[in-house]
């Protein structure tokens, strides 16, 4: 990438379009400008009246980086059968080989950045439900607002080919800008939408799967699978994906609150789970898995002890760790976890078990490398994991799509951070379907993971408006 000192998005411009002319390709133009504080949900709703179905949002549990984006400058495309993370890096190099960047260039989460999701299984059947989206939903924003430290910055991406105008491209982006950051027109105000309906798809056939699933662990070399169940919403009216978020802002602040749009469809949640963190050389990710409800105070903290000293949960757990380390061990120069065992994470509705991990690798090692070798960790699929892939494949009823998937971004300064799609639903004009799955091993009942993931639905039905599980 190169990065220019122009101060001026016109003159960044002008020295895009001579490097297309020169070279008779196509640049990537990146422009950063700093504004004043500015909301994130504003910029999110304006962008929704022109590019409804190409935006995204992005909040960390530490609120280090806020990202909405709005508008596609180049999806990236999908080719079929390849190794779809080599793909989603190669390509992404190419562009940024060929990109200029001005303004204030090298803020991390500003500039040219890729947002997207992929599926959890490539190979899963496709059905409907998941139409809009892709196995891999990639896309440059065309104007990105970016909340780094308190301080907003405003990106502005666009694809300059050798026959561009300045003028012409600046004019529009001009227009576009003014629109985007008019705060003016923002009323999101919590609409009254009323629940028609709510429904568990299939909820006894799933605790037969589970059973099954128990019955199979015990004759097989499979040691965990996650089985997931689904649960859907009508509402009178469409739903709002700003109500959602900012719903979700509220009632899960120390989760990664996210949405991706792609077509009609809304992918949306809070979830409060780290697939990897990349910062240069500096990668860190969760082990999260074994859970538990929340109480009172007393009966709160006698839950949080009975989890830890729970042997089947501990084990759930330990899968987790195992294999997530095994991964960082296979980059990583050194791999840091606690020796004391997990701790608690509690978030509003549930309380899971807990290890944090970090590693050093190189700073080239690319992030979609880690996903690769990570995904799906133990907590998302099972152990062993392609054994337990093929099972969800197989005993699953629902869609998973995007549910469980890496979620996340990566700019050009070498930061990225994925999470897991998980405490998250698909919303479809004025349907939400919501997913929620637990680690079945061959000392679960098919009864508490009914209730373990009867739980997991309530951060998204308590965001909507739905009705409360116990
Ligand atoms: C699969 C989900 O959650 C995962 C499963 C957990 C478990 O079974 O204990 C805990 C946290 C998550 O890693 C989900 O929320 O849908
Ligand atoms: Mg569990």
């Amino acid at each position: 990438m190169v990065i220019t000192k122009d101060a001026y998005c016109l003159d960044g411009l002008r020295f895009a379009i001579k490097k297309a002319k020169d070279q008779q390709t196509t640049v990537l133009f990146s422009y950063v400008q700093k504004i004043d504080n500015h909301d994130p949900i504003a910029f999110y709703h304006a962008g929704r009246e022109n590019y409804k179905g190409q935006c995204f949002f992005w909040q960390d549990p530490k609120k280090e980086i806020i990202l909405a984006g709005t508008g596609q400058v180049t999806p990236l495309s999908s080719t079929g059968s390849y190794d779809r993370y080599i793909h989603v890096e190669k390509n992404w190099d190419k562009l940024l080989r060929q990109a200029v960047s001005s303004g204030e260039s090298g803020v991390i989460g500003t500039g040219p950045l890729l947002f997207g999701g992929f599926s959890f299984d490539p190979e899963e059947e496709k059905k409907t439900l998941w139409n809009d989206f892709e196995d891999e939903t990639f896309a440059i924003p065309c104007y990105m607002l970016s909340l780094i430290e308190g301080q907003s910055y405003l990106t502005i991406n666009r694809i300059c080919s050798p026959d561009d105008n300045e003028w012409h491209l600046y004019k529009q982006v001009e227009n576009e800008v003014e629109e985007l950051t008019d705060q003016r027109k923002f009323s999101v105000s919590p609409s009254i939408n009323p629940l028609i309906k709510q429904e568990e798809i299939h909820a006894d056939a799933w605790k037969t799967t589970v059973a099954s699933a128990i019955t199979n662990m015990k004759h097989s070399s499979l040691d965990k699978v996650v089985l997931a169940r689904e649960l859907r919403l009508t509402f009178e009216n469409d739903i709002s994906p700003e109500n959602v978020l900012l719903q979700l802002m509220k009632e899960q602040p120390d989760s990664y609150i996210f949405s991706l749009e792609s077509g009609d469809s809304v992918f949306i949640g809070a979830t409060p789970e780290k697939l990897i963190k990349k910062r240069k050389e500096q990668v860190f990710s969760d082990c999260l898995a074994g859970s538990i409800g929340r109480g009172e105070e007393e009966e709160d903290r006698r839950l949080g002890e009975e989890l830890l000293q729970d042997r089947k949960n501990l084990l759930e757990h330990q899968y987790v760790v195992s294999m997530i380390k095994d991964a960082f061990d296979s980059l990583c120069s050194s791999v840091k976890i606690p020796d004391d065992g997990p701790v608690l994470m509690k978030n509003r509705h549930i309380q899971h078990l807990y290890t944090p991990i970090s590693g050093v690798c190189e700073e080239e090692t690319p992030v979609l490398e880690f996903v690769r070798r990570l995904h799906p960790t133990p907590a998302m699929g099972g152990m062993p994991k392609d054994m337990a892939v093929t099972k969800i494949r197989e005993w699953e009823t629902l869609e998973r799509g995007m549910y469980a998937g890496p979620l996340g971004w990566m700019d050009a300064y070498g930061n990225s951070e994925f999470a897991v799609g998980i405490r998250s639903a698909l919303l479809k004009g004025r349907e939400a379907s919501l997913f929620a799955g637990g680690g079945v091993l061959e000392d679960s009942t098919p009864e508490k993971e009914y209730k373990e993931t009867a739980i997991k639905f309530n951060p998204m039905l308590s965001a909507l408006g739905g009705t409360m599980n116990e």
